[in-house]
């Protein structure tokens, strides 16, 4: 198996023997987008902190590509961070705060004016890049705030609550662009915004006070619905019981909602004796998963 781009194990971090997070792990691979979802206070900033090399963790490790990051400077450089509070200087335009986010990064010259151009054509920034970052809408200083965290084009990208703020359209071009830029890369997404989970992620971990409280897949090849004109009891023991099915809701009428952890063809055959009407694709829905997480 590749070496993942990302990887916490046994991560921790407690502040005056308050506990801002508890045994947290993960492992982020290319193009994946990850979903770290939770209410206020769950513990959502303080992974991404810690994830991102900019809060040291009491306890637990970060590899960036299997290096310590917080033993090794040079782990940084692949991580692009859009913080809670965008990180932009009002009195300079959308181009000078591009420049000097990439002058952070090391960028100079031909590299630098080369990167910046192509952040500016990622985020679609074009007509605004020479306005002050003060007169900016929300959700334009957002995507400039993705284009600071992308310019030396990191493998991992860590945005926290990137679409909080702003009115529907925004939030929705602001996901587009997010969904553009995220295959070339691993992608860490906080939010307690449920449409950001469900339209960019392939999975979500639900944090609350702390701790991580579930974790489900959202793709469509991990939930589907079953129609059997012929179930051969009440209730979903006996679907329950078959390899490969880590969780079932009947929804009435010989319809279930099946969450799989493994391939679909595998289940088929096992459900034809009872009938198999109809076998789809369904997104899990993430509100029955915070409703059952968090009281
Ligand atoms: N600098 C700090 N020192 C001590 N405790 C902190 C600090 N920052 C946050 N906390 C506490 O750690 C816990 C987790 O906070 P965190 O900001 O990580 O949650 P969050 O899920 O990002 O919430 P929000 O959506 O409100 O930002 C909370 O109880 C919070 O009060």
């Amino acid at each position: 198996m590749s070496t993942p781009l990302l990887k916490a194990s046994g991560l921790g971090r407690t502040d005056q023997g308050r506990i801002r997070l508890v045994d947290f792990n993960l492992c982020l691979e290319r193009g994946e987008i990850v979903g770290l979802l939770g209410v206020n206070g769950a513990g959502k900033s303080t992974a991404l902190a810690l994830l991102s090399g900019s809060l040291a963790p009491s306890r637990g490790e970060v590899q960036v590509l299997g290096k310590n990051l917080h033993g090794s400077p040079r782990a940084r450089r692949h991580i692009g961070l859009l913080p809670e509070r965008a990180p932009l200087y009002p009195q300079l335009s959308v181009q000078e705060n591009l420049d000097f986010a990439g002058r952070l990064r090391g960028l100079r010259g031909k590299a630098l004016s080369q990167a910046r151009k192509k952040v500016v054509r990622q985020l679609d920034l074009g007509s605004f890049q020479h306005r002050l970052c003060s007169r900016l809408s929300r959700g334009m200083a957002q995507r400039t705030a993705i284009a600071q965290a992308l310019i030396h084009e990191p493998e991992i990208l860590i945005l926290d609550e990137p679409t909080a703020g702003l009115d529907p359209s925004q939030a929705q071009e602001l996901r587009d662009l997010i969904g553009q830029v995220a295959p070339a890369r691993a992608t860490l997404l906080a939010s307690h915004i449920l449409e950001d989970m469900e339209q960019l992620c392939g999975r979500v971990k639900v944090l609350n006070q702390g701790r991580q409280v579930a974790r489900q897949h959202l793709d469509d090849t991990h939930s589907i619905r079953v129609h059997l004109s012929r179930p051969p009891a009440q209730g979903t023991d006996f679907l329950l019981q078959l390899p490969g099915i880590s969780q079932a809701q009947h929804q009435g009428d010989g319809w279930y909602q099946l969450a799989l952890t493994q391939p679909v063809e595998t289940l088929a055959p096992q459900l034809a004796p009872w009938g198999l009407l109809a076998l789809i694709p369904a997104r899990y829905s993430l509100q029955s998963l915070l409703t059952e997480n968090i009281s």
